[in-house]
């Protein structure tokens, strides 16, 4: 599973180094960034025209071409997690992407099936990421296709790290009245109130009619400005997963220093209670957007 740099013939990529790893470095005129790495068309960075980094990137990353990146935005695919027979969250964050398009404000990358993954999970597929950078805002947008003669099912997730000071701090708005499954403790209920953290926190909400998230970081020094970060994603993706560590399993997690749960909170736009179903041809799309509200 070599990386090496490949792109489409008609794109000049301008490939940069990330950690020893091929990546694509977009600054977008008005100062906002975002660097995607070829290894899963994952995201590592997003940092706004203010210098701040808003998503969390372990520190402990392995970055040995294969292994999955803990932070950024791995992309889930096709399967969710351990809901299937593939390794976990799927194979796409472990493979090398292409890179198709870049603009003054957009990244595109694809992952097609190949010798290897048809190894895996033996069907013909497109996937393709774009990465769109506007003012204070990243938009994430996947598409899947079936390029198969066959129908073939999948689950997928944008599996979003996002970078808060202290997550004990942190309220995460927007999620009061939603149905909401607790894997740790393996319970059914509805969601009161912001969900706040502390400790190992995994659930899967049922999204909204018009849901907005609103992540409100208190854990900020005095000195700096309330920071607030609004989270949409499309009607294709019915579920919304949480997922924080928290000190115990953090500590077990040896790609993340023992206080990294304290700084990363995962808001996945997700659809993986049902799998989609894809006919010959027919495409899915899903995003997220993450817009900064200083
Ligand atoms: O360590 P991984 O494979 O990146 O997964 C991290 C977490 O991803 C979340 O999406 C899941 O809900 C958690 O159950 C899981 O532990």
């Amino acid at each position: 599973m070599a990386l090496k740099p490949t792109s489409s013939a008609s794109t000049v990529v301008p490939w940069c180094d990330f950690h020893g790893q091929p990546a694509v470095r977009l600054v977008a005129s008005w100062g906002d960034c975002v660097t995607v790495l070829q290894q899963g068309g994952q995201v590592v960075s997003w940092m706004t025209a203010d210098g701040r980094e808003q998503l969390y990137l372990s520190p402990q990353a392995r970055w040995n071409g294969q292994d999955a990146i803990r932070g950024g935005v791995p992309i889930c695919f096709p399967q969710f997690n351990q809901r299937g027979p593939l390794i976990k969250h799927g194979f796409a964050r472990h493979l090398p992407w292409q890179c198709v398009s870049v603009n003054e404000s957009q990244i595109s990358f694809v992952l097609a099936d190949g010798a290897l993954t048809r190894r895996l999970w033996p069907h013909a597929f497109r996937v393709e990421l774009a990465v769109e950078l506007s003012p204070g805002a990243l938009r994430l947008q996947l598409q899947v296709q079936n390029t198969d003669t066959q129908p073939w099912a999948f689950t997928a997730a944008l599996h979003t790290y996002v970078q808060v000071p202290d997550v004990v701090q942190v309220h995460l708005m927007g999620l009061h009245g939603a149905q909401r499954w607790d894997a740790v403790r393996d319970v059914h209920g509805i969601q009161e109130g912001a969900a706040r953290f502390g400790q190992e926190f995994d659930c899967v909400f049922q999204s909204q009619p018009e849901q907005v998230l609103r992540l409100l970081m208190d854990g900020a020094p005095s000195d700096a400005p309330r920071s607030l970060l609004d989270i949409t994603q499309s009607v294709s993706c019915p579920q919304t997963v949480v997922w924080n560590p928290g000190p115990r399993l953090g500590a077990r997690l040896n790609d993340m220093p023992d206080d990294g749960w304290r700084h990363m909170l995962c808001i996945e736009a997700a659809c993986i209670d049902a799998p989609v179903t894809l006919a010959p041809t027919q495409r899915w799309q899903a995003w997220q957007t993450l817009r900064c509200r200083a």
